[in-house]
């Protein structure tokens, strides 16, 4: 074969006529994007008065707006901070390119002695979302719920109803499965496809197909199994990730699933650009809240019902403290009058991850197939198999879990990944990608779960501009590095497996300045390099405590704030133990739940869910499909 012939021959895997028809899909879909209007902001007026006020268009936000909307005789304000979403973040392919730009708060961690001296600034970069969807609409598209022993845990804090069985008829209403492949799976009984949050396997083309299986072998060799599905009783294993992905091939945030749908509904009112800077508590109520209407004047509205803040996990904390709702003496100290006295802003966890990174197959032709899978914009970009295990020797509870993704030699993704997603600097930067400049680069996001450490979130200043103090305290437990250090020694055996080994794949060890003294490879050097190289993967939660107030609670089990009546709180910062899991199901299912609590405590009908199984997905399964489907999973699921 000639040259051109050989550079030519990765083309036909990654493009079958099927992309090239879910691309014209997306095009369609974006050329109406920009044609159709989100829903104007509301223009209102000071003083004026709704049923309910959602401080924050987010995640969680705009499914209550969809839920709580429902009952026709209330009227219902969105305020967000935020606009309309971008193409950037409607197109799954580009969701890399949303991280600081206008859509991100652009909030980092504090800076710290010890750790993080690998990233750029020494402090990680902790992007969200600020626009309609909120972090749905920019976050990174694996849709996951959780273990079950997780929520099962929320109970043991005096949670009533948050059971793993309660959790599940949420987890199935929100869930609207477009691909019938899905219900092939002996998990179907778990899945739904009338739900709002389309979702859908990875449109893996056959260059994805063939690393996610070298993947999935290469778990199974070192332990982990291969499960059918990330959702299910059994998570205790690896598998490939389903993504919230809609027919015409545009993310499912909850801005498109949730908000543009019910755009017309006469009591709907979405106020945009606009920050919540306070809420107005008199006599120990929640009547309204302060707004600044297009970040210039500051004007008040008023809430009949309930306010509910829904600003996600740092900026709640923030819209409460600046309200007088948190620890008396940090707000006594800022000369804040103390409204209630709660823990607000405590309990911050995050999965903090550490990369771990093995080269793979020794062939510069993998950055032609790489660059161009990138063009297929209608799916996550790369090769990616998510997994789950234990080192505590507690069968079903992982300690870790683990994002393995691959990319070509060289791949300018990852480049771009490592410098501005994981806000690495340049120095680690450059040793990953030079240490893969002529095999693939196999990187693995190694995940603590439940971890020791946690952080806060404090105010800065009394200026509502500000952006608020955030500390995750990332490592700063022992036990959480042995952890993780215990983690990702395991992730390193993935290379002596037999796919990995045949490609004498090698372990990618940097040299970090400050680990400089230690022996690559001992303990004390992933120790040193897990402390340096430790930054987010985007899930915070629990600031806003969902427990018994003796056990730390800033919420009680149906999310109302101790001490003050009429105000809610809603969204992932209620969250009291750390799911292993992505949080953007999870936070959904919150809303769902807290809708249904919200219409219960006012009398209102509340519809019962029945879950429909495959009606209206996706073609039956065609035979290339199933072929391909099984070309990953068969035989490994014997
Ligand atoms: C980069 C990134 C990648 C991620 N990847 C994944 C993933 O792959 N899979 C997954 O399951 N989860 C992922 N997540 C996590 C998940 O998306 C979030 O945990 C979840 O969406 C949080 O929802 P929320 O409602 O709590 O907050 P948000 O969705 O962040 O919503 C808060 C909203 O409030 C607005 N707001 C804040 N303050 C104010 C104010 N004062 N006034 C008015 N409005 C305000 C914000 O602009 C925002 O729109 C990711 C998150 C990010 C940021």
């Amino acid at each position: 074969m000639g040259l051109l012939g050989g550079a030519l021959a990765p083309v036909a895997p990654v493009f079958s006529s099927k992309t090239i028809l879910h691309t014209v899909q997306l095009l369609a879909a974006t050329l109406n994007y920009t044609a159709q209007s989100w829903p104007p902001s509301a223009s209102v007026r000071d003083g004026e008065t709704f049923d309910f006020i959602i401080a924050g268009g987010g995640t969680a936000g705009l499914v209550l707006a969809n839920r709580l909307t429902e009952v026709a005789g209330w009227r219902v304000l969105v305020v967000e901070a935020g606009g309309d979403p971008s193409l950037l973040s409607v197109i799954p392919g580009t969701f890399p390119f949303t991280a600081h730009t206008p859509e991100d708060w652009n909030y980092f961690n504090e800076r710290t002695n010890d750790t993080s001296h690998a990233l750029n600034l020494e402090k990680a970069s902790l992007t969200i979302g600020k626009a309609l969807g909120g972090s749905s609409s920019i976050n990174h598209l694996l849709y996951e719920r959780g273990n079950p022993a997780d929520y099962n845990s929320w109970g043991d804090l005096g949670n009533e109803g948050w059971s793993w069985d309660d959790v599940t008829y949420y987890f199935k209403k929100l869930e609207g499965v477009i691909d019938r492949k899905i219900f092939d799976r002996p998990t179907a009984e778990q899945h739904c496809s009338n739900g709002p949050i389309s979702v859908q396997e990875h449109k893996a083309n056959a260059q994805f197909q063939r690393d996610n299986a070298r993947l999935l072998r290469g778990f199974a060799e070192i332990g982990m199994k291969t499960l059918p599905d990330l959702i299910g009783d059994d998570q205790m294993g690896s598998a490939t990730q389903d993504f919230p992905i809609n027919k015409d091939q545009t993310r499912a945030s909850t801005a498109q699933n949730y908000l543009l749908p019910i755009k017309s509904r006469p009591n709907l009112y979405v106020l945009k650009n606009s920050l919540v800077t306070q809420v107005i508590i008199e006599n120990d109520t929640a009547v309204g809240v302060k707004v600044k209407v297009n970040l210039g004047e500051e004007i008040q509205l008023f809430a009949n019902v309930e306010v509910i803040v829904s600003a996600g996990t740092y900026n709640t904390p923030k819209v409460l403290l600046l309200s007088g709702v948190g620890p008396k003496d940090d707000l006594e100290s800022m000369g804040i009058q103390v409204k209630a006295n709660l823990p607000v802003g405590q309990n911050l966890q995050d999965h903090a991850f550490v990369p771990m990174v093995i080269t793979g197959e020794r062939n510069i032709f993998t950055t032609v197939e790489s660059a161009l899978s990138l063009l297929d914009l209608t799916t996550f970009p790369l090769p990616v198999v998510n997994g789950a295990f234990s080192l505590s020797g507690h069968g079903s509870i992982p300690d870790i879990q683990h994002i393995t993704l691959i990319g070509g030699a060289s791949s300018p993704l990852f480049f771009y990944f490592c410098l501005v997603n994981f806000n690495y600097n340049l120095q680690l930067t450059t040793a990953f990608i030079t240490s893969t400049l002529t095999s693939q680069i196999v990187f693995s996001l190694v995940q603590l779960m439940r971890p020791a450490s946690k952080g806060y979130v404090k105010l800065q200043s009394t200026d509502p501009n500000d952006a608020p103090i955030i500390n995750h305290r990332y490592l700063e437990e022992e036990e959480d590095v042995e952890r993780l250090v215990a983690g990702l020694k395991k992730m390193y055996t993935l290379r002596k497996s037999s796919p990995f080994k045949k490609e004498r794949s090698k372990a990618v060890l940097p040299r970090i300045k400050e680990c400089a003294k230690y022996k690559k490879g001992s303990h004390d050097y992933f120790k040193c390099y897990a402390k340096q190289t430790v930054t987010t993967t985007f899930h915070p939660l629990g600031t806003c405590k969902m427990a018994a107030k003796d056990k730390g609670g800033v919420v009680d089990s149906r999310l109302r704030v101790y001490g003050i009546s009429r105000l809610r709180v809603v969204d992932a910062s209620i969250i009291p133990v750390q799911p292993c899991a992505k949080m953007f199901a999870p936070t959904v299912m919150i809303a769902e739940k807290a809708a249904d609590m919200i219409k219960q405590d006012y009398g209102k009908p509340v519809e019962e869910f029945v879950c429909v199984k495959a009606e209206g997905c996706e073609g039956v399964v065609e035979a290339d499909d199933k072929n391909s489907h099984e070309s990953v999973l068969g035989g490994l699921l014997g």
